[in-house]
């Protein structure tokens, strides 16, 4: 194939087509002037998208060439702010409508949310953390569509704190959740840099990391470092993760990465653009 070929007619690949694609992918990715949202842009991201849901989730991608693994935190770059600009600007016009929370169906992501929020919630119940009182969302987004759909169908007494970095993302979302007076009670939105909260994160029963907080494997770490230093003995700790093709778009952050936790379970998805799920405990100061 000597070009990006259209992949509609795929239901698998095999690696090699794979690797052939996604460096071609790649090539174009790099020369594009911005990550804006723009035709082109949603194009490519839906390639990439589409390209890693055809490599089936037992391959083993560990083999693949050094110089196709390389690209891989470049492109998860891209997929952070070509998804932080579309979800600023397609929640923005959600957030203007006469009832927002009656139209977060329409957001382009939707259907991914709904499957990611009922099985975190569902792992979370089989753990034992059954009505957790106040739960962290860390990376909430200008449509906080994970925290929104757990606080409406999963867990409805529980408090949401929803921390994100972008004072901008937060507006967004408070005009959102203001449409349902209820849930508004419930969901408080904190515009903080989570490495800058500290004792605060002793409070929650469960602290749940979205996948695009820590653009890479170091900065996940050390993010997980500062979140164990402070969350409560016994707190929960919700990592997203990504495995085989799916690192090609989130950070991975295996086993080995959480210290000092006790193991409850790891989620990995059939389906490859699902995230995959850390689910850990905090055992000991
Ligand atoms: C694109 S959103 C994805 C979350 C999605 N809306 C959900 O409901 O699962 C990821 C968000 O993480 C935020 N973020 C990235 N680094 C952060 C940090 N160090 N502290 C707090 N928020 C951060 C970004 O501003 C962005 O809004």
């Amino acid at each position: 194939m000597d070009s990006i070929q259209s992949l509609d007619f795929f239901t698998e690949i095999s690696p090699e087509i794979f690797i052939d694609q996604i460096m071609k992918l790649h090539a174009r990715i790099s020369k594009l002037e911005s990550p804006r949202n723009s035709e082109e842009v949603n194009n490519l991201l839906g390639n990439l998208a589409k390209l890693c849901s055809l490599l089936p989730s037992t391959t083993d991608i560990k083999d693949f060439p050094e110089e196709v693994l390389n690209i891989r935190e470049s492109l998860n770059n891209f997929a952070s702010q070509a998804e932080g600009i579309l979800e600023v600007e397609s929640s923005t016009l959600i957030s203007l409508k006469p009832k927002p929370l009656d139209s977060v169906t329409e957001y382009p992501y939707y259907a991914n949310y709904v499957r990611i929020a009922r099985m975190e919630s569902k792992i979370l119940k089989e753990n034992g953390m059954e009505n957790a009182k106040k739960v962290a969302f860390v990376g909430s987004g200008a449509m906080p569509l994970s925290s929104i759909l757990m606080a409406t169908h999963h867990m409805k007494s529980t408090h949401f704190d929803n921390f994100d970095i972008d004072e901008n993302a937060n507006e967004v979302a408070r005009r959102i959740v203001a449409s349902d007076a209820a849930l508004e009670k419930r969901m408080k939105f904190e515009t903080q840099d989570i490495m800058e909260v500290k004792e605060k994160l002793g409070q929650y029963d469960c602290i749940i990391l979205a996948a695009l907080v820590g653009l890479n494997r170091k900065s996940k770490v050390k993010i997980l470092g500062h979140i164990r230093m402070y969350m409560k003995e016994g707190g929960f700790l919700v990592v997203r993760s990504a495995k085989g093709a799916r690192t090609f778009i989130y950070p991975s952050v295996e086993d080995g990465d959480l210290v000092n936790f006790e193991l409850l379970t790891t989620f990995q998805p059939t389906h490859a653009l699902v995230h995959s799920v850390l689910l850990r405990k905090k055992t000991k100061a």
